[in-house]
């Protein structure tokens, strides 16, 4: 495929989407980018009045939006991403700028403007390489581009507009409607890029990644014939996979050398229906209309044998051999993990091209995320995470056509024994299992509790209990941050007995303390701020009324307030990590950032607010008045 080419440019890379839109996530993976989304904290206010004509704003908007996550990660756990990408999308008329409607009046009265007029739709796309120095400075190359599409829109009746502002639709997006949902309705022409109207000009962001990454050579400029993506002539860099893939539709006719027999066939494809396949022909086999199978439904496919590949290279202690010794060969590492060389070999070639390894001359070594993050013994570790997520979810997702058919969790099919809570009775029935639990939830939490402690800003309170706070992971991060701030980590006595070996060396805990106790049964310590991370998604409908009920009574009106760590849908619910969590079946359910707001209103929080944080866990922050 042409395409891929371009976007595989980009495999092995740390990509990051800068942008909450979940039209830019959707469009992107479609095409198989892989990327993490972290959100932008920039704030879109920049003066409309300085900037000469608006698709400059939406630039400069694109721009600092990206910048402001690039120069965040750096500074955080070293996670320096490759490339970050920005994106602002704007509608124009006469001159105005028309971006998300603040309330529903301002979603009507953009409408009625556009009523039977055409206007211009711009996204301002900024691409931003990074390269952090051996000073740890950060380097950047910004590279932005933008795209006109002009969309023409219907008459329409006030009726009709009410009617389509009270659907919802309109308020997280540019000019208040949405072309690809019901928005689509209002639309009688549109001139361009459609996918530049949905958030991000998809044709046009590949050109820009052509010209960064293959520079046109004189020669090629002069064979482009396809007047879309720039064609590419750079074969060598690109990866075996699509080495072999051209090799395979080699005509016999075409000259030996790689460089040819790519271009052949990458001609070939690109030509729509002109030039004839002409490998086919000769092998007498007929042309027929060739359909290719998306990207996602590739990936899809694959998905949970790259999944279970981590899982393996975790479990035999790859990375942890690697991190050790450096640089071994295959034979090395399979006498030291005590494996097959042949299974060894394929596991670790299987990891290079996850990306999760490095090769040189039939050398492995480990990257640096794996030497950060995959190793057992590492700071940031998630290795018992990811041994947890082996051995305990693995099996759960095993049975989920089961789990769908009945809409229950499938633990008791899984561990053979009726239970009511998985976390008391196979986490903590014995004392290894318990610190394997134990480590696993203390590793993903310290890689997310900084971005929870400082999604808001909790000076005021000077005392929190986090309610089944484990190790203490998060408390760590607030007493470190708020050095006012005293918290108590209440959690279930088998846990807290456990926390001893979980502290940090040379770390002054004397604002941290443990308390024993089952939120659910025993009274509450008194605090300003209660914390609940990654517990309110697990609680059936009646626990959770119960324990947030209590909370509230905890809470003195207008000082006290309740802070959740959970993944927070996004309100068209297609997010995906909470999505997928969501179909283990526990008795809880993820929730959008508006179902936060309305569950916690009856509990009397009237200010809930909440923040994505771009890492595993969001933040919500209720203000009990
Ligand atoms: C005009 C139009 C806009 N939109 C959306 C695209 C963008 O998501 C949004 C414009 O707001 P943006 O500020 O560009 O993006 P965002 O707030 O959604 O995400 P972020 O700032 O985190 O990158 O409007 C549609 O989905 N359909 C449309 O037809």
């Amino acid at each position: 495929m042409l395409l891929n080419p371009v976007i595989s440019k980009l495999a092995g890379k740390r990509v990051v989407l800068a942008s909450a839109s979940p039209r830019r996530q959707d469009i992107l993976t479609n095409v198989g980018l892989r990327f993490e989304v972290v959100p932008s904290w920039f704030k879109e206010t920049l003066d409309k009045s300085v900037f000469a004509a608006p698709y400059e704003y939406a630039l400069e908007t694109a721009k600092q939006k990206a910048l402001e996550v690039a120069r965040r990660m750096h500074m955080k756990h070293l996670k320096t991403p490759d490339i970050v990408i920005g994106a602002d999308t704007i509608v124009t008329l006469e001159e105005a700028i028309l971006e998300k409607p603040v309330d529903k009046q301002d979603a009507y009265n953009m409408l009625s403007r556009l009523s039977g007029k055409e206007h211009s739709v711009f996204t301002g796309v900024s691409i931003v390489l990074c390269n952090r120095q051996k000073d740890n400075q950060l380097e950047m190359d910004v590279f932005d581009f933008y795209e006109e599409t002009k969309v023409k829109f219907a008459d329409l009746s006030e009726d009709l507009l009410w009617e389509y502002v009270h659907s919802g639709e309109p308020m997280d997006k540019a000019g208040g409607y949405g072309i690809q949902s019901l928005g689509g309705m209002l639309v009688e022409s549109v001139h361009g890029d459609f996918l530049n109207v949905v958030g991000f000009p998809l044709n046009h962001f590949c050109k820009k990644l052509a010209e960064i990454y293959y520079p046109p050579s004189k020669q090629t400029i002069n064979r482009i014939k396809h007047d879309s993506i720039p064609y590419v002539e750079t074969f060598e860099n690109l990866s075996d996979v699509e080495k072999d893939c051209c090799v395979k539709r080699e005509a016999p006719d075409v000259k030996k050398g790689s460089q040819e027999k790519c271009n052949y066939a990458l001609r070939n494809k690109s030509s729509n229906v002109t030039v004839p396949d002409t490998a086919a022909l000769q092998n007498g086999i007929p042309e027929t209309n060739h359909l290719q199978l998306p990207a996602n439904i590739i990936h899809l496919l694959d998905g949970f044998k790259a999944s279970k590949t981590l899982f393996a290279a975790c479990k035999l202690k790859v990375f942890d051999e690697l991190k050790e010794k450096r640089d071994l060969k295959a034979e090395d590492i399979s006498e030291k993990i005590n494996a097959s060389l042949r299974g060894t070999e394929k596991l670790l070639d299987a990891c290079v091209a996850l990306g999760l390894l490095e090769k040189t001359h039939q050398v492995y070594s480990n990257t640096e995320a794996a030497n950060t993050f995959l190793v057992s013994d590492g700071e940031f570790s998630i290795h018992e995470y990811i041994m947890h997520t082996n051995d305990n979810l693995w099996p759960l997702f095993t049975n989920l056509e089961l789990a769908v058919k009945e809409g229950t969790c499938q633990k008791q099919r899984v561990i053979e024994k009726h239970s009511h809570s998985l976390v008391q009775d196979t986490h903590l029935c014995n004392q290894d299992k318990k610190k394997s639990f134990m480590t696993a939830m203390h590793g993903m939490m310290k890689i997310t509790a900084k971005d929870i402690a400082t999604a808001f800003d909790l000076s005021e309170y000077s005392s929190a209990c986090d309610l089944g706070g484990c190790t203490g992971s998060l408390a760590h991060d607030l007493v470190q941050i708020y050095t006012n701030m005293k918290v108590n980590v209440f959690d279930l006595p088998g846990v807290i007995e456990n926390v001893c070996h979980f502290q940090p060396e040379h770390f002054d805990t004397s604002r941290i303390t443990f308390t024993s106790g089952n939120f659910l049964e025993d009274q509450l310590p008194e605090a300003d701020l209660y914390i609940l991370s990654r517990v309110v998604h697990d609680l059936p409908d009646e626990k959770l009324d119960h324990l947030l009920q209590k909370i509230s009574n905890a809470c003195y009106p207008g000082k006290s307030a309740l802070l959740l760590a959970e993944i927070v849908l996004d309100e068209e619910k297609r997010e995906p990590r909470a999505l997928l969590q969501s179909l283990s079946m526990s008795e809880g359910k993820q929730r959008s950032g508006s179902e936060y707001r309305s569950l916690l209103q009856n509990y009397g929080f009237t200010s809930v607010v909440f923040r994505k944080t771009g890492n595993l866990l969001d933040a919500v922050l209720a203000v009990k008045s």
